[in-house]
């Protein structure tokens, strides 16, 4: 695939490469902000590795996320995210989609702020609520209602989220726009110095 197409506008490409600066990119967020998704298509764009942390848990622990906080418990399901972390931003650069709970232990972090640019994709709770409502992949949102829960999660955590280095809002819009929006945000910390090709 041609990455400057995908990009929609020339330059994009290696403006955002520069911003990043060889660092990893770590998506962080709540459940439903594009995360996964997001950052595959940006990884398309810059052509660079992708990896997302809950599919590594999976594969580490050969079980969904959902069966492993139901025979492990979320504790374990926490431990082993944390070890995958280090691992992965070990393994750098890469664009990396964290799990929603990810950035709200301190101890990742520090390993995220030592090794990478933390980028926290912001959505409202109704365009949440509408990109996780349909799937019981989330074992948090197993509750009696879970739009309230996932309100009760952004209160808590959104103070944390706004630690991250940048902020990009994941609105309702085409994925491709917010991937978009996602290379303007890092092409932004290159503040120009990038020539265009
Ligand atoms: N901008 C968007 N427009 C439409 N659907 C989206 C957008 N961003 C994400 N989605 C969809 O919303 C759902 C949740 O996205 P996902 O990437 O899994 O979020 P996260 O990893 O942050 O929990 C997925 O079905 C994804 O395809
Ligand atoms: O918010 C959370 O604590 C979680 C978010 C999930 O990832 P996504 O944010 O990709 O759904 C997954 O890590 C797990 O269900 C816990
Ligand atoms: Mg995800």
């Amino acid at each position: 695939m041609n990455a400057k197409q995908d990009t929609g506008k020339p330059g994009l490409r290696q403006k955002a490469l520069a911003g990043l600066s060889g660092r990893n990119l770590i998506l962080v967020g709540l459940m439903g902000a594009g995360k996964s998704a997001i950052g595959k298509l940006v990884a398309n764009a810059l052509d660079l590795p992708y990896v997302d942390t809950d599919q590594e848990i999976e594969t580490a622990a050969r079980m969904t996320i959902s069966d492993l906080f139901a025979q492990y418990g979320e504790p374990e399901f926490r431990a082993l995210e944390t070890r995958v972390i280090e691992r992965i931003l070990a393994e750098g650069p890469a664009i990396v989609s964290t799990g929603g709970g990810a950035f709200v232990n301190p101890v990742n972090r520090e390993l995220i702020a030592r090794s990478g640019l933390s980028m926290w994709l912001k959505a409202d709770l109704d365009t949440l609520w509408d990109r996780v409502r349909r799937r019981q992949t989330r074992p948090l949102l197993k509750t009696e209602n879970p739009k309230q829960t996932l309100k009760d999660l952004m209160d808590k955590r959104y103070p944390v989220y706004a630690e991250a280095d940048v902020t990009v809002l994941s609105r309702n819009v085409r994925k491709e726009t917010v991937m978009r929006d996602v290379l303007k945000a890092l092409a932004a910390l290159d503040g120009g110095k990038t020539r265009e090709e």
